[in-house]
């Protein structure tokens, strides 16, 4: 084990050293594209000013025979293209197969300065993050890379929830965690053949009526509560942030709606859109809506220096109502501060607020 005196110290000289606090910059939706697909590689200048995150994928949905293409459209994508303040983030392939030293060495080499996370599917346990943790640093010395690359997995293995704490508090290059419905369903042996979403067979029925006759009402439950909830525990605890992950029912942008907002409510800070169509359902679900950020500063201003109770509109408010909507109003002024739109949509809802 590192000695916690070690922790924030760099893995190999030269390399940057590691960051304190991971940096909170709006992620709402990580918008995913193949980059050896050259028509979607084309529409990547148009996108990126569109999204918060733009991510090259090289692992699964990438045939095999097109991986070394997709890791080349990649490095040269990046060369090409200025994508402002929208971060670009990468998921390399996993550990467990032939083309991630390849990845993580032509990346970090070729474009290091301009990848902003590196995400790593079906991560088990800190050793997988320990592996990553050094190889990037040896690579960031070589290539002269002058701020440390962040780490973001992905709870996809049954194993990696069951170690989601410790994958959480791996390194400090830790960005995040998002869930893998996909892969998790099929390592727990769920009988599910969808990219997250509910199921019709996981109800709950209300009892039988006295009649015994009139039909009785099911109500569909979320098959990921429980994992998103540890999830987000754990990202919390840990000072990273946790993201919903993919929906693969493109055309069904309602359930697609829903269950990010279940995500958002839960403490997620994002998803990802594998369409455009799910970009602006993101960008909807993830920023706080106006009225609810001209409650949280009412509250917030109402509060003083945040002790003692007040009742608002004949609801008790105290230090605990006061953090809740410290977090909702941070997270919108960070949010503001990249789209006016939502700045001008806060300002005129705190101005419609009575006081
Ligand atoms: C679903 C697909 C095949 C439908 O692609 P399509 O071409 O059939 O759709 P379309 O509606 O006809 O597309 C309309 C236009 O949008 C373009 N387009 C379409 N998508 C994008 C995009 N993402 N970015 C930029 N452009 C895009 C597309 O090229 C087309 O352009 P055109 O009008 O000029 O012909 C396509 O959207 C796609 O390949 N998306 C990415 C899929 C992906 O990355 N999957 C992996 C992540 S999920 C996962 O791995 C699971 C997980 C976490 O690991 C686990 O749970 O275990
Ligand atoms: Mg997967």
């Amino acid at each position: 084990m590192r000695s916690p005196k070690d922790f924030f110290r760099p893995l190999a000289v030269g390399a940057p050293a590691p960051v304190r606090e991971v940096p909170f910059r709006p992620s709402r939706m990580i918008h995913f594209f193949d980059p050896g697909n050259e028509k979607m590689a084309a529409k990547v200048p148009a996108i990126a000013p569109t999204v918060d995150v733009l991510l090259g994928n090289l692992e699964d949905a990438v045939a095999a025979d097109r991986k070394e293409a997709a890791r080349a459209g990649l490095v040269r994508t990046a060369k090409e293209t200025d994508f402002g303040d929208t971060q670009l983030w990468t998921r390399v392939n996993s550990l467990d197969s032939p083309w991630a030293l390849d990845d993580l060495i032509t990346l970090v080499t070729e474009i290091g300065d301009k990848l902003d996370v590196i995400m790593v599917p079906k991560v088990e346990g800190a050793q997988d993050i320990h592996y990553v943790d050094r190889l990037l640093a040896q690579l960031e010395a070589k290539a002269g890379v002058t701020r440390p690359i962040l780490v973001h997995a992905i709870l996809e293995t049954a194993t990696g929830v069951a170690n989601v704490e410790q994958i959480a508090g791996a390194s400090p290059r830790m960005q995040g965690i998002s869930l893998g419905p996909a892969d998790l369903a099929a390592s727990r042996r769920m009988k599910t053949t969808r990219v997250g979403g509910g199921h019709p067979g996981y109800l709950v029925r209300e009892d039988p009526h006295a009649d015994e006759v009139a039909p009785r009402a099911t109500f569909q439950q979320d098959l990921w509560h429980y994992t998103i909830a540890r999830m987000v525990d754990a990202c919390a605890a840990h000072g990273i942030l946790p993201y919903y992950g993919p929906f693969g029912d493109i055309k069904d942008t309602t359930a697609c709606e829903d269950q990010f907002r279940n995500a958002f409510l839960l403490g997620c800070v994002g998803a990802w859109s594998l369409h455009p169509v799910q970009i602006d359902i993101a960008k909807r679900v993830f920023s706080p809506a106006p009225a609810d950020v001209a409650w949280a500063r009412k509250v917030i201003a109402a509060m003083g220096d945040g002790t003692g109770a007040v009742m608002i509109d004949g609801k008790m408010q105290d230090d605990a109502t006061y953090k809740q909507c410290q977090v909702v109003a941070s997270l919108a002024d960070a949010l503001a501060a990249r789209d006016p739109e939502l700045r001008d949509a806060y300002a005129a809802a705190e101005k419609e607020t009575p006081a």
